[in-house]
């Protein structure tokens, strides 16, 4: 992998090459100056903070659940959340030639596997994947949303080839604990704490650029705790720069009430926003930080940017992977991939029905890499003196 030194000056973040193949460590020096031209907009200018539906959120999804935008126009924002709750996880798709439609739209990455093979010839591919409902299906409880032992060996033998990351809402400790391959970049709390491989038993701390919002999250914590203690099935997750409120266990007549208790809480706290996913509400700083910032990040700390001969690759099942998506389209380079059995409005080029998909979509990549490239050993003689 290539790799070259990046100074970010805007962030206040300094880079230095790390030994060993396409690592390159970044050094938090100054939170408070990356927070304040993040404000301004100064890397990328992406979307206003502030807003309740800022960053990812705001486009309702398809299907026969989902309410049309001048239908949602009229309606409270409360009703707005916990109608974009119920559409992130549509439990019936739409009739068979709707999801022809989209199928045709966002064709499935195995089923057209050639034409992946085809974009990713004589380039670099890069590796972006979301955890939950990408790696690990679906679970009730977040704390046993375990990934397979098979998918664990897809995920290293991936990251062997490629330069690879994980890009999630999650907490680094807890995905890592989940994963459990240190020799991975983790973005964790959706891109706003980045960690490379390290030799030691922690990641090495790449980029923070909301460190200076961790009290706020603490306490915007307990007064949710506080807040929804008495909703049954209400639970509060803490991802160290982000929070999670879970509607998943909660009686869906109580999904408003909930809704307008987390959004009393976050009058409290403007320096806070809402997005909204798969039966969750996250909270997070308003800072115009997100997953496909963080994709951006990645990309130049490896000193693939502004360059034609990489192909950034991105798995993601969410509405916050919908940022990263985003990022990819407008760079003309790389390929979206949405985790999805039912039709959503995405920036994903192509589509895989659940984590069984993707586990044989990484395999099939890894196989087409070592064809590619055999080992030394394997290549024909002649071949090995050229
Ligand atoms: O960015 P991701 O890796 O997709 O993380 C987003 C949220 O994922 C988790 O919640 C989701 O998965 C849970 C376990 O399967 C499920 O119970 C929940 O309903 C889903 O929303 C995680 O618990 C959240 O903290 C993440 O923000």
């Amino acid at each position: 992998m290539s790799n070259q030194d990046v100074v970010l000056p805007d962030m206040g973040i300094a880079a230095a090459a790390l030994p060993g193949p396409g690592r390159a460590l970044f050094v938090c020096r100054g939170a408070a100056g990356a927070v304040s031209s993040l404000r301004r907009g100064a890397y990328g200018g992406l979307g206003l903070p502030g807003a309740a539906d800022g960053g990812a959120g705001g486009e309702p999804f398809l299907g026969t659940r989902a309410p049309a935008p001048a239908a949602v126009a009229g309606r409270t924002c409360t009703s707005r959340v916990v109608e974009a709750i119920r559409a992130s996880s549509p439990t019936r798709c739409p009739a068979v030639d709707e999801c022809d439609a989209w199928t045709r739209k966002h064709p499935s990455a195995l089923g057209s596997f050639d034409q992946v093979a085809a974009a990713a010839k004589g380039k670099r591919i890069v590796m972006f994947m979301d955890y939950d409902g990408t790696l690990s299906p679906i679970v009730t409880d977040p704390d046993m949303a375990f990934m397979t032992a098979e998918m664990r060996e897809a995920v290293r033998d991936v990251a062997k080839h490629f330069p690879t990351a994980i890009v999630t809402g999650r907490c680094v400790e807890k995905v890592c604990s989940f994963v459990g391959l240190s020799d991975l970049y983790y973005a964790g709390s959706h891109g706003m704490d980045i960690k490379g491989p390290s030799s030691k038993d922690d990641q090495t701390v790449l980029l923070q650029p909301a460190r200076e919002f961790l009290p706020v999250i603490d306490k915007a914590f307990r007064a949710l705790e506080d807040r929804t203690r008495a909703t049954p099935g209400a639970r509060v997750e803490h991802n160290k720069f982000c929070l999670s409120v879970h509607f998943r266990c909660v009686a869906e007549k109580s999904w408003s009430p909930l809704a307008e208790q987390v959004k009393a809480v976050l009058r409290d706290f403007p320096e806070l926003k809402l997005t909204e996913g798969r039966k969750v509400l996250e909270i997070r700083p308003s800072i115009m930080w997100d997953k496909g910032r963080a994709v951006e990040f990645l990309l130049k700390s490896l000193g693939f940017d502004d360059r034609s001969d990489v192909l950034p690759v991105y798995i993601g099942d969410d509405r916050t992977d919908e940022d990263a998506f985003k990022v990819l389209k407008k760079r003309g380079q790389g390929l979206g991939i949405l985790v999805s059995k039912c039709p959503k409005e995405t920036d994903a080029s192509y589509s895989l029905q659940d984590p069984t998909e993707v586990m044989e979509f990484l395999v099939r990549l890894v196989e087409w890499k070592r064809l590619r490239s055999p080992s030394p050993s394997a290549r024909p003689r002649a071949q090995q003196q050229k």
